[in-house]
């Protein structure tokens, strides 16, 4: 369809910028011109249909806007639109006499957002704290002042005060509580109490002690820096880490000269059981699975098996430990195989809390009852969930005003952006780092300091290599400012400390995950909110939400977009060099098209560019396709409008060959029959298996040799 027409926009832009690369939107107006220019010229393969073409081309590009003034917004946003018109209309009068704007048809024909009747739910709220301390449990005393100084804490969360102990006695245990509560240290300090007191002292040649699992490399890092801190004054008990994506022959290496706390992900252990000789678990006493429903939903449940027999076959005396913020139906069956007699433990809900709940929430031999069925996920009690209902076609600028916000006009804010693929997230962090970042990183000489100058973005991934993920890891770690786009290898257990904004752009497949991704922030009783992004035809997720009694409160998009007129930036007139006296939808929507427009000449730039667009919506309609059949009422592809959504990926036009039909026949037509019976959501798991995966399979290690996947003109990533 048809989306853009009309000369070029005009941005200021100083004479200087001309010696600087060709790139953020400062530099961007002789480009776009250029190439407005050459399009005249040649008009491209993927140009609209004549008639839809010329239906907006006849029109001035103010009268295209104001005619879309009276259709886009309806509804209560149309109200608020209207209020203002008359001062907006005698600026764009004056305006339409200095320069000739390019407009997009952003606002046009979008779909009416519907009014959110949100239901109000009560959310399950834990108490973080508890008004114990450290020092009152039975402890080494180099172990409790390593606690106070090294970790510099004091007092123990809720979760560590029911489980430290039940650990110390000897039991099995199943632990759920909110994410961001302790519950790293609620068993990395009864496995290090109990090890530095064994009777013979723990010989680095012995090999491992305590065996703990994570779903992810960034996991096992933190886990692992965990307990090299705890184990500070027993240097005798060696911590090591086993993750892939490192050399198979260097980790060999160190497993011979052993390790006695071994952190892996499952797929690189079990990877090591096969092939190295030197691996043995006759002396495990622990046996921890963090995120554990995690490890079950990547369908790891063949590896945990092969994991599990390996370990019973050389050892039976031992403590095993499954810990996550949502024990799902999956926890209970890995539960059932791996636990013997077991407490569980969960933080009780702070609102059913008139009596003491402390005793009633350890339930012992119980019967495993999954927290969903017993009351809903626990929210973090300073988390604030927002959900803002965008057009498809509005996405794209949304994202990039609502980080602009964060960035420029707010401090200290660092934001985590979750995508549902790593092409998704290639994508959009290339895209804007071309675009909105100015390329000398220094604001133009007679303009204000811009967010184009203040953003700083960062990419984590699984089809990263290694050393670029834990050195994003832990640059984004050690920030305090940033933006950092994501795949869902960052919704799990990873403590990066003061995130102040989570950002979900593409909806999460479950409400677990849900959890997860916005427990990013809100750690530790610290304050943080969250964004949801979704099309209007996706609101019923906000119902979905709430019967999990999760509740969300609406930002409204004109809000999200409005920051636009707080910065020059993206002004579509060339000699208006002071900010504008009146701002109404109009600016804001002249804005969010120049901001568009910025998009769309740096992805039309090049066929290159185009096909690399391209393959990023290919990507999302892939992943849309995933979500499990209970939400497919709500995500399902039919849904979409394409010619919408490519915009959001700044094509002009819905690919010519890429249609819904085209996509589900090109999936029916793979062969691979296996795959083709598969539940959308055992393919999902396969999807994320790979992004989780030991870093050995031929696939990974392919795209590790490429230099920069993902990037315009890059070659295409093969999986989530
Ligand atoms: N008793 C405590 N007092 C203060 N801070 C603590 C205490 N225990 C842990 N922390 C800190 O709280 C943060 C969150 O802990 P942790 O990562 O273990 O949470 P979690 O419950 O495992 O979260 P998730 O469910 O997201 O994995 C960490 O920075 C940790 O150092």
């Amino acid at each position: 369809m048809a989306v853009t027409d009309g000369a070029p926009p005009h941005l200021s832009e100083p004479a200087a910028a001309a010696s600087r690369p060709a790139s953020g939107p400062r530099a961007a107006p002789a480009r776009r011109q250029a190439q407005a220019t050459k399009r005249k010229r040649q008009p491209s393969s993927e140009a609209a249909p004549a008639k839809r073409r010329n239906e907006t081309s006849s029109l001035p590009a103010k009268k295209t806007a104001a005619k879309e003034t009276q259709r886009a917004f309806k509804g209560k946003a149309q109200k608020v639109f209207s209020r203002k018109k008359t001062s907006a209309s005698a600026s764009e009068r004056n305006q339409e006499q200095k320069a000739c704007v390019k407009t997009s048809s952003l606002f046009k024909n979008n779909p009416e957002i519907p009014e959110l009747h949100r239901p109000v739910v009560k959310q399950v709220q834990e108490k973080v704290f508890s008004s114990d301390a450290f020092h009152e449990l039975d402890l080494h005393p180099h172990l409790i002042s390593t606690i106070n100084t090294v970790l510099n804490i004091s007092n123990m969360t809720s979760v560590q005060k029911q489980s430290i102990p039940v650990l110390l006695e000897g039991r099995d245990a199943l632990v759920r509580s909110q994410t961001g509560s302790g519950k790293t240290l609620a068993y990395c300090i009864p496995v290090v109490q109990s090890l530095q007191a064994m009777k013979t002292k723990i010989q680095r040649g012995d090999g491992p002690y305590a065996l703990v699992l994570v779903p992810t490399r960034e996991l096992a890092l933190q886990s692992f820096d965990t307990f090299q801190k705890l184990l500070k004054p027993f240097t005798w008990i060696v911590p090591g880490v086993l993750m892939g994506g490192e050399k198979r022959k260097s980790e060999k290496a160190r497993l011979r000269k052993g390790i006695n706390i071994l952190i892996s992900t499952p797929g690189r252990l079990v990877d090591h059981i096969k092939s190295t000789k030197n691996i043995h678990f006759n002396r495990i006493r622990w046996l921890v699975l963090d995120e554990a429903d995690r490890i079950l939903d990547l369908g790891f449940e063949k590896t945990i098996t092969v994991i599990l027999n390996a370990i019973n076959a050389e050892s039976q005396e031992r403590q095993n430990v499954l810990l996550s913020a949502t024990l799902t139906e999956g926890v209970t069956r890995l539960a059932d195989i791996s636990l013997h007699n077991p407490v569980s433990i969960s933080v009780p809900d702070e609102s059913l809390c008139q009596f003491d709940l402390e005793d009633r929430d350890i339930f012992e031999d119980c019967d495993l009852q999954t927290s969903e069925e017993l009351d809903g996920f626990a929210i973090p009690e300073g988390l604030e969930q927002y959900v803002a209902l965008v057009p498809s076609k509005l996405r794209l600028v949304s994202l990039a005003a609502f980080l602009l916000q964060k960035c420029q006009f707010e401090t200290d804010q660092k934001v985590i952006v979750f995508f549902s693929s790593c092409e998704l997230v290639e994508f959009h962090y290339h895209l804007f780092l071309q675009t909105l970042l100015s390329g000398s990183g220094a604001p133009a000489p007679g303009q204000p300091p811009s967010a184009c100058t203040l953003l700083r973005f960062l990419r984590l991934h699984g089809n990263m290599d290694q050393e670029e993920r834990t050195a994003v890891f832990q640059e984004f770690s050690r920030a305090r400012t940033g933006v950092l786009f994501c795949t869902d290898v960052a919704a799990r257990g990873l403590d990066l400390p003061q995130v102040t904004w989570i950002v979900q752009y593409n909806a999460p497949s479950s409400p677990a995950e849900y959890i997860h991704r916005i427990g990013r922030t809100a750690r530790i009783g610290c304050h943080g909110s969250s964004l949801l992004v979704l099309a209007p035809s996706e609101a019923e997720y906000v119902n979905s939400l709430a019967s999990h009694k999760i509740n969300v409160s609406e930002i409204k998009m004109e809000d999200i977009l409005s920051v636009l007129t707080r910065d020059d930036c993206f002004k579509g007139n060339q000699w208006g060099s002071q900010k504008s006296q009146a701002v109404g939808p109009q600016e804001i929507r002249e804005r969010a098209t120049v901001l568009q427009t910025v998009f769309e000449d740096y992805v039309h730039s090049s066929e290159g560019t185009v096909s690399w667009a391209k393959r990023a919506l290919q990507s999302f309609i892939r992943a849309y396709a995933t979500y499990p059949r209970e939400l497919k009422h709500i995500f399902h592809i039919r849904l979409l409008h394409l010619g919408h959504v490519a915009k959001s990926f700044g094509l002009r036009d819905a690919p010519k060959n890429l249609s819904v039909s085209t996509v589900k026949k090109r999936k029916a037509s793979v062969k691979r029959p296996d795959l083709r019976k598969k539940t959308p959501r055992r393919r999902l798991a396969e999807m994320l298996q790979s992004e989780y995966s030991s870093g050995l399979e031929a696939g990974v290690a392919k795209v590790k040799k490429l230099k920069k996947p993902g990037a315009p003109g890059g070659q295409p990533h093969s999986a989530v």
